[in-house]
C-alpha cells in the first residue's frame, strides 16, 4: 500500500513503577502501521497489554518510549494546546457504554457536545445534526431526547459510536466495545461499524478477548503476550493457520476460557468462537 499510514505506532514501550523500584514493562517494542479503511485487531490473554496500547494511541497514556504517529504528525510528546486540534481525529469506544455516558444528558446533547467543541454554536442545527447521527446508528428520531439510563447496553453503545462519529474521527480505537452485549447485538454493532468503515473510511483497532469478533472485524491481527506482539499478519492467516503455539493456545482457549489463565474470563465466550459470528438462534 503506497499511501501515508493513518496510524504509526512505532517501539512503543510503556512501563509502570513496579516492586522493588524495578519498573514494570507492560508494552515492550510494540508496532504497527493502519492505512485508512483499514482495521488491526489486537488479541492476547489479560494484562498481556493491550488496553496500554489503547490508552497511548489516544493519549490517556504516556509512553516511555517509541513514537504515536497520526498522519505523518508525531503526537506522541505533542504540549495539550498542539494536540487539540488532533484529538478529535481518534476517538476510542469503550466497553461499558454505561459508564461512559454522562447519565444527566440526554442523547441529543451527548452526541452534540463534540459538535459544540467543533464551533457548531446553534443549539437547534446541533440537534439536527445529532439526530441524524443517532439515525446513521439506527436509532430512532425519539432518542435524541432520552438519557442513557432509557436505553439498553446496545442502544447506548450505539450513542457512543454516534458520539465518536461526530468527531469525524480517522481512527477509532474499540477497546472490548462488544464484549458487554448479547450475542445477537453484539453482530449488529459489529456489522454497524463495518458499514460506517465502508462509508467513510474510518481505521479502526479492535482489543476484544473474542476471536471471532476480532476475525470478523480485522484485516490484520497482533498476538500479544506479557506486552510483547508474538505474531502479526492477516487475520485469516494469524487466527485461521496459526503461526505461533501461543495463538494456537489462545484459540483453543476461546473455546475452553479458562485454560489461559486459569479463571474464568468475566464474559461468556462460548457463544463465538475463534471461527466466526454465530447469529442468534431464535428457538
Ligand atoms: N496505571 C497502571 N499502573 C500500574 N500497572 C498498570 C497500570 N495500567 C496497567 N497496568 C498493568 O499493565 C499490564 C497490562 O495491562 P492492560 O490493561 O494493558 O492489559 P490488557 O491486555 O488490556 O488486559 P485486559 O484484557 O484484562 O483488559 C497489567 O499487568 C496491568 O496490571
Amino acid at each position: 500500500m503506497s499511501e501515508q499510514p493513518i496510524l504509526q505506532v512505532q517501539d512503543l514501550v510503556v512501563e509502570f513503577p513496579g516492586a522493588g523500584g524495578t519498573p514494570f514493562r507492560a508494552v515492550s517494542e510494540v508496532g504497527f502501521e493502519l492505512h485508512r479503511g483499514r482495521t488491526v485487531g489486537i488479541v492476547g490473554e489479560s494484562g498481556c497489554g493491550k488496553s496500554t496500547i489503547a490508552r497511548s494511541i489516544v493519549r490517556l497514556q504516556r509512553p516511555t518510549s517509541g513514537r504515536i504517529v497520526l498522519d505523518g504528525t508525531d503526537i506522541t510528546r505533542l504540549s495539550e494546546r498542539k494536540l487539540r486540534p488532533m484529538r478529535a481525529r481518534i476517538q476510542m469506544i469503550f466497553q461499558d457504554p454505561y459508564a461512559s455516558l454522562d447519565p444527566h444528558l440526554d442523547a441529543g446533547d451527548i452526541v452534540g457536545e463534540p459538535l459544540k467543541l467543533q464551533g457548531m454554536k446553534d443549539s437547534a442545527q446541533r440537534r439536527k445534526a445529532a439526530t441524524d447521527l443517532l439515525a446513521r446508528v439506527e436509532l430512532p428520531e425519539s432518542a435524541v431526547d432520552k438519557r442513557p439510563d432509557e436505553f439498553s447496553g446496545g442502544q447506548r453503545q450505539r450513542i457512543g459510536i454516534a458520539r465518536a462519529l461526530a468527531c469525524k474521527p480517522d481512527v477509532l480505537v474499540c477497546d472490548e466495545a462488544t464484549s458487554a452485549l448479547d450475542v445477537s447485538v453484539q453482530a449488529q454493532v459489529i456489522a454497524l461499524l463495518k458499514d460506517i468503515q465502508a462509508e467513510s473510511g474510518v481505521a479502526f483497532v479492535v482489543i476484544a478477548h473474542n476471536l471471532g469478533v476480532v476475525r470478523e472485524l480485522s484485516d490484520e491481527v497482533l498476538v500479544m503476550r506479557k506486552g510483547e506482539v508474538v505474531e502479526h499478519g492477516p487475520a485469516a492467516q494469524v487466527l485461521g493457520d496459526p503461526a505461533a503455539e501461543y495463538t494456537r493456545q489462545l484459540r483453543s482457549a476461546a473455546l475452553d476460557p479458562t485454560t489461559i489463565t486459569g479463571r474464568k474470563p468475566r464474559y461468556l465466550l462460548a457463544a463465538i468462537g475463534a471461527g466466526g459470528i454465530e447469529e442468534e438462534r431464535t428457538s
